[in-house]
């Protein structure tokens, strides 16, 4: 899994429009958003987005920035990562610069329900979502027709109470091997490992089948059904070796009743499955995901 804070592939093309994303975060104070934009200005940089947010709960400063070159120069990324260091160290800022047309290579796991697995597919595959996915990787065998009917590489790697470490020995080796940029649980009912966890540490993204905080754990539609919930509905986290506790990047919700079935109540959930995993993902891959203490910025 590259992790260096630059551009993780060279680009396949080079007719599409060189847009270069800024993204970053430092202790707030005056001139920040001056220094940054004179900075792509001298560099021969013009903004086509920006977006920023000052989190006055902690003080820091969240910044998004994309640019384009002005006129026919093209941007040298490796001039401005070299140049702007100067500007984040004066500044304390975490950052990273990366080229829009670099696509995320993904790795998805699954377990027995492929409906999140197929929606992803399918988005990927009529580019909906912008990323390659490169294998799929299961602990049951049921849904290798899903990954195989579209051409993708599917892993049975089986884990039980004795075998786990093993198992995720095999998994971290092949997302070494494939160069895997995220990785995507997509109701994949196993638990990391809090090793696994600090490797992937803001590359795993983990859909959970309730509105967390509620109803965490196992079966959360059944918990939601017996409480008589008027909204059902999931969310999309960076996966923490804390269950179910990662930084919150997407929810969304459906409206239920009292008419409805514990399956259809499921089947609605679903649904909201499947809108709040593929937005993660977008928004992930966009670089528009900043991670905020235990919380998240999104710049949608
Ligand atoms: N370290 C983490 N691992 C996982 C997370 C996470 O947030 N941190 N999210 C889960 C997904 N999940 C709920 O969304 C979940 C999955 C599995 C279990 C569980 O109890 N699994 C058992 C095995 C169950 C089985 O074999 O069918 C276990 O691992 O012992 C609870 C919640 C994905 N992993």
């Amino acid at each position: 899994m590259s992790g260096h804070a630059g551009l993780s592939r060279a680009p396949d093309s080079v007719t599409e429009a060189v847009h270069l994303v800024l993204t970053l975060s430092c202790p707030d104070r005056a001139g920040i958003i001056r220094t940054v934009s004179s900075f792509l200005f001298d560099h021969g940089a013009n903004v086509v987005e920006s977006q920023q947010y000052g989190d006055r709960r902690t003080g820091t400063f969240f910044m998004r920035v994309q640019f384009e070159a002005i006129g026919e120069t093209p941007l040298e990324a490796a001039a401005l990562r070299r140049d702007f260091t100067r500007v984040a160290e004066a500044f304390g800022m975490t950052w990273r610069l990366t080229d829009t047309r670099t696509r995320h290579r993904v790795l998805i796991l699954v377990s027995k329900f492929g409906h999140c697995l197929n929606d992803l597919l399918y988005r990927a595959s009529i580019g909906a979502l912008d990323v390659d996915v490169v294998a799929v990787v299961s602990n049951h065998p049921d849904l290798r027709h899903f990954a195989e009917q579209r051409d993708v590489p599917f892993h049975h790697i089986p884990v039980t109470a004795g075998t786990k470490p093993a198992a995720e020995r095999q998994l971290l080796d092949l997302v070494e091997e494939l160069d895997v940029d995220l990785v995507v649980l997509a109701r994949y009912m196993q638990i990391l490992s809090e090793d696994l966890c600090k490797q992937w540490e803001g590359r795993a993204i983990n859909i959970h089948h309730s509105m967390l905080p509620s109803f965490k754990g196992a079966r959360p539609y059944h918990q939601a059904y017996d409480r008589g919930v008027k909204v059902v509905g999931a969310t999309a986290h960076y996966v923490t070796s804390d269950l179910d506790e990662g930084p919150i990047i997407e929810q969304e919700v459906a409206r239920v009743d009292h008419s409805m079935s514990a399956e259809q109540v499921a089947a609605l959930g679903r649904d909201t499955e499947c809108l709040a995993l593929a937005r993660a993902v977008r928004w992930h891959t966009s670089n528009r995901v900043l991670l905020d203490g235990g919380r998240t910025v999104v710049f949608r």
